[in-house]
């Protein structure tokens, strides 16, 4: 038997991008050629506990465009790319067939299914050496040792921490680095993978969606520019984020960061790029304050795993819900007794999207006035949104229950929210029509 050539394999998951990817940047420095694999594996197809899909038709057609645009780049850099569509397990075992695989450079995840899936693999590569980045995160996890022991209940506490000495890591160059080497026979085809083979049929998006983007990393830059550069909306955004119609009353990162098509580094960057050319001021602030938001949850996630997706939360508070079928389709088809969350739910419903705003009030309508079971919200909007991040929407979720990050277990007022939000009744004419 012939022997087989000893590669080294770049398993991307979510961080889908060619710019600031530190296993890219990494598996680029070995000798050895490796190959580079994306598999949509069959779960994505099964449901969540509570009977939804884990991932609707929105996210996926995001998906598959952000995968389409990733292996254009690799392309570009003559890297070779399989995508598949499979059972990750069966994926791994044929490429183990073929080849030898010396090291898997992929992105650190933490959470439940993440690590079943990896677990699934180990076995088919008993000797390989796993090399591991936390590309997800803003901050660097030895920074956030350094200032905290452990990581506090309040974001307050958390951020004024962090703000002192305040430092974040330089891009990786994973984007410039040439590529030279070879696999000498793939003999393995990448899948044709539409939105059929992944239970969907085509559909176009509404037109009155406030995210038409499509995905991929150039999609996410080109954002990133006209949100900062050439509208100058950074300089707005701490008056508009609170907006519910149109594309650029927030930045609309959201959907590339979730797959990891944007990083959170990058954009960093970008704003003190814009800070030094137009100045900063509370807004330019504001948006490195979310993006710590996004870290915060991301870190809350590590230090208490599984717990945040049990209905007591990281806070173990007894908590009365009830789970009732009527009133939880009455909130998904927006039929409650409130027109503001009617206008959100029936958004989220045609489009994969939801403000902010809209989010909060009706996490906490479901939580605190329909008194539902917070989990049931929480794996809708798992099917439903395009931007799904399992750290931000499990503890958002958890802190709008009361069994989070926000003791005081607060709730919105709906009514009130919709004079301020939406006084002259733009947002509500727009869905209730
Ligand atoms: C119930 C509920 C569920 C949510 N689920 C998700 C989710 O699955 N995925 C997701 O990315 N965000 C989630 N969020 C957070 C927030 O609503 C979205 O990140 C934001 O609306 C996305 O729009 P944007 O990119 O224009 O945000 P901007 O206002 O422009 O903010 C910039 C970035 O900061 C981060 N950010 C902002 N607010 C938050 C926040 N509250 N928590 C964590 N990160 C934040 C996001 O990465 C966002 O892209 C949820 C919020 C609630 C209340």
């Amino acid at each position: 038997m012939p022997e087989k050539q000893k590669i080294n394999i770049l398993w991307f998951g979510n961080d889908l991008r060619i710019r600031d990817n530190e296993s890219l940047f990494k598996v680029m420095q070995e000798d050895l050629p490796f190959l580079a694999v994306y598999i949509f594996d069959e779960s994505f197809l099964s449901s969540t506990q509570f009977g939804f899909s884990k991932i609707g038709k929105f996210r996926a057609k995001f998906l598959l465009k952000t995968v389409l645009d990733l292996e254009n780049n690799l392309k570009h850099k003559n890297i070779p790319f399989l995508k598949k569509f499979g059972q990750t397990q069966d994926i791994f075992k044929q490429i183990s067939e073929h080849f030898e695989v010396e090291k898997i450079f992929c992105q650190r995840e933490w959470t439940k299914e993440e690590i079943e899936l990896e677990n699934q693999i180990k076995p088919i590569f008993p000797d390989v050496k796993w090399v591991k980045s936390y590309s997800q995160l803003l901050l660097e996890t030895h920074f956030v040792k350094e200032k905290l022991d452990k990581i506090p209940l309040l974001f307050k506490t958390f951020r004024q921490k962090i703000e002192k000495d305040f430092k974040i890591r330089n891009e990786f160059d994973s984007e410039h680095l040439v590529y030279d080497k070879s696999i000498l026979d793939l003999r393995i085809n990448s899948d044709e993978i539409t939105l059929q083979t992944l239970g969907f049929d085509e559909f176009e998006m509404h037109q009155s969606t406030a995210f038409p983007y499509s995905g991929g990393e150039k999609n996410g830059l080109q954002r990133m520019n006209h949100y900062f550069f050439k509208t100058k909306n950074l300089s707005r955004y701490k008056e508009t984020r609170n907006g519910l119609i149109d594309e650029d009353y927030s930045s609309k990162f959201s959907a590339w960061l979730a797959n990891g098509s944007l990083s959170a580094v990058s954009i960093f960057h970008e704003i003190k790029k814009y800070e030094a050319e137009f100045g900063g001021n509370e807004s330019t602030y504001w948006l490195v304050f979310e993006l710590l938001w996004r870290d915060f949850f991301k870190y809350i996630s590590m230090q208490y795993r599984n717990k945040i997706f049990y209905q007591n939360g990281i806070l173990d508070r007894d908590y009365e819900f009830k789970s009732d079928e009527n009133l939880v389709n009455q909130w998904i088809n927006g039929e409650t007794e409130s027109d503001f969350i009617n206008a959100n739910m029936l958004e989220i419903k045609n489009t994969g999207w939801m403000s902010n705003r809209g989010r909060q009030n009706v996490a906490s309508y479901f939580c605190k006035i329909l008194r539902q079971d917070w989990r049931i919200g929480a794996a809708y909007f798992e099917e439903l949104l395009i931007d799904y991040d399992v750290h931000s929407n499990y503890g958002n979720w958890m802190y709008l229950a009361g069994v989070g990050n926000d003791p005081r277990s607060r709730t919105f007022n709906a009514e009130k929210q919709a004079e301020q939000y939406d006084s002259d009744y733009k947002f509500r004419n727009l869905w209730l029509k």
